[in-house]
């Protein structure tokens, strides 16, 4: 997930400007009379002039972490741009990014009030509502809970810790069959197209207990949904920006609701059927808890805050639809990174060889024992950002930052890529490179460099999958890496340019790979 919006401006026609020209003049009159008075004190956010109407789209461009980085050297660390005709603040640099969303938390936590946000799970998203306070809150507090207490669970045998480290074992397993089966058919494959497929059954198992096959027509089609939500959405709806555009006809909005219908109705279609099957002395997973809540929740006459049955089953949207994309994204990018980086793959591949051996799969508590491993999940996610943005935030109230002033209901954008690219921060920042993670000695990650990463956002909305997440990408990689070898196709050059989207992808390619022979020992 992430910013949802930036219109391209060619997909608004002649006769939506032309009303929209007619909104932007009575808006602009009427923000001329209510405009907020700045408290005496502060300071008027700087910015770039808006154009009528579309504001500073066509400078901010469709590569809109590198525009935004470049114009942060002009004006800041916060500053304000207009999207179509809302005004929106851009904040960057790793301290004043810790200052609104940590210190200043709670002036920060909201989001905004973005027309395509209602379509989000029917506008029931945990994530992307605008839920009062307390029942986000309520329902963040339960989500977590549900996916620490489904992560947790024993595993169903004892060789496993833990069923999440079950799932990722097992399926990391089945990546490398499958991988190496594809190999022998076609001779080289797309990563992206069976990495979401695992991943995808490892939030399944815990959303919903069960797994698809690797050829599962039901589960490919939902992918290529999410696949295209993330291209609708990278290229922004321009009704979220321009309001009146939202009572016109619009391709993008129409493609966007579609997508989001055929989303909810395949998760639906489970629920319904946890409904009809549903046993409170046996909770099968998250689906099957969330319903047993509501069940509680009926009888505890205490609870203050009201929120829906929906609402609250609707949870598991969130934490599947959030659960797969991302996760499948940091995979494939790594993928891409060790076939870019041949030597830095066998010092990952030597590593796990001397440290874990090759007899036996790597288990979660191996971490510690693998610190380059650690090291180059650090520089993935620095290195490519692929979630540039957090998702958008909105303030709460009047509030200040750096001395400006920021009204109520101002939509902010928090640049994860600026801070992670910050020549102030890190050195030669374009460089790959997982050893500015690692200690002198080689021996242990270095803490504190990697905390200022920023990929999971920060504060109050920080991620509540991060746990499960690094656990996954941890697993998965070790396990893929100790037992295959990737390669690019000879005379194909590897592309590593993201597409800019919802969380940036690279473009799908094939590469190929050969099993690590354990004779090697
Ligand atoms: C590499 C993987 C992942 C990355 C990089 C990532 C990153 C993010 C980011 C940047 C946000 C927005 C933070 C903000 O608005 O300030 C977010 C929110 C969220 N993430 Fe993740 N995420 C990942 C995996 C997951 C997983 C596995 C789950 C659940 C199983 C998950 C569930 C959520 C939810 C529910 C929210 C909304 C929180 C809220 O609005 O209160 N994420 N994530």
């Amino acid at each position: 997930m992430a910013l949802m919006i930036l219109p391209l401006i060619g997909s608004v026609s002649v006769s939506e400007s032309l009303v929209a020209l007619t909104a932007v003049c009575l808006v602009y009159l009427i923000l001329k009379v209510f405009q907020t008075k700045i408290p005496e004190g502060l300071r008027q956010l700087p910015g770039p002039k808006p154009l009528p109407i579309i504001g500073n789209v066509l400078e901010v461009g469709n590569k809109p972490y590198l525009s935004l980085t470049a114009m942060r050297k002009r004006y800041g660390n916060v500053f304000q741009i207009q999207i179509g005709m809302r005004p929106v603040v851009v904040l960057s640099g790793y301290e004043t990014v810790r200052q609104a969303l940590i210190k200043q938390g709670d002036d920060f936590a909201g989001r905004p009030d973005l027309h395509s946000f209602r379509y989000i799970s029917d506008g029931k998203s945990l994530a992307f509502s605008t839920d009062e306070a307390g029942v986000w809150r309520a329902r963040r507090k339960l989500a977590y809970s549900a996916l620490r207490s489904f992560s947790t669970l024993e595993g169903t045998t004892p060789e496993y810790s833990c069923v999440l480290e079950e799932h990722i074992c097992k399926e990391g397993e089945y990546l490398v069959k499958q991988l190496n089966t594809v190999m022998k058919v076609d001779g080289s494959f797309d990563p992206f197209r069976h990495i979401v497929v695992s991943v995808a059954n490892v939030i399944c198992g815990m959303c919903f207990g069960r797994r698809y096959d690797h050829n599962d027509q039901e589960l490919l089609n939902l992918v290529n949904v999410s696949d295209e939500f993330n291209q609708v959405v990278g290229s922004g709806n321009p009704a979220d920006f321009i309001p009146l555009l939202q009572f016109l006809p619009n391709p993008t909005m129409k493609k966007f609701v579609s997508i989001n219908d055929r989303f909810n109705k395949f998760v639906q279609k489970i629920v319904s059927e946890h409904y009809s099957t549903f046993d409170k002395d046996n909770i099968r997973d998250i689906t099957d808890a969330l319903i047993d809540h509501c069940e509680d929740r009926k009888l505890d006459e205490n609870s203050n805050v009201q929120v829906s049955d929906e609402k609250i089953v609707s949870i598991v949207n969130d934490l599947f639809g959030a659960g797969f994309d991302t996760v499948s994204t940091a995979l494939s990018w790594s993928v891409m990174y060790l076939v870019a980086y041949p030597e830095i793959q066998e010092r990952l591949y030597q590593e796990l060889k001397v440290k874990v051996g090759l007899d036996c799969t790597p288990r979660l508590s191996d971490r510690p024992n693998l610190p380059f491993l650690e090291a180059f999940i650090l520089e993935i996610f620095r290195h490519s950002s692929f979630l540039p943005f957090t998702i958008p935030h909105c303030t709460t109230k009047n509030t200040s930052l750096n001395g400006y002033f920021i009204p109520k209901d101002t939509c902010v954008f928090i640049n994860q890529w600026q801070v992670n690219h910050d020549p102030e921060l890190w050195k030669d920042p374009s460089s790959f490179n997982p050893d500015r993670f690692l200690s002198t000695d080689g021996n242990e990650v270095n803490r504190l460099e990697g905390e200022k990463v920023l990929a999971f956002g920060l504060g109050k909305r920080r991620c509540i999958g991060e746990v499960i997440a690094r656990n996954e990408v941890f697993l998965f990689l070790a396990v893929i890496v100790q037992k295959m070898q990737f390669h690019a196709i000879p005379g194909e050059p590897l592309n590593m340019t993201p597409e800019y989207g919802l969380t940036m992808k690279h473009r799908r390619c094939h590469l190929r790979a050969t099993m690590r022979a354990r004779i090697e020992q």
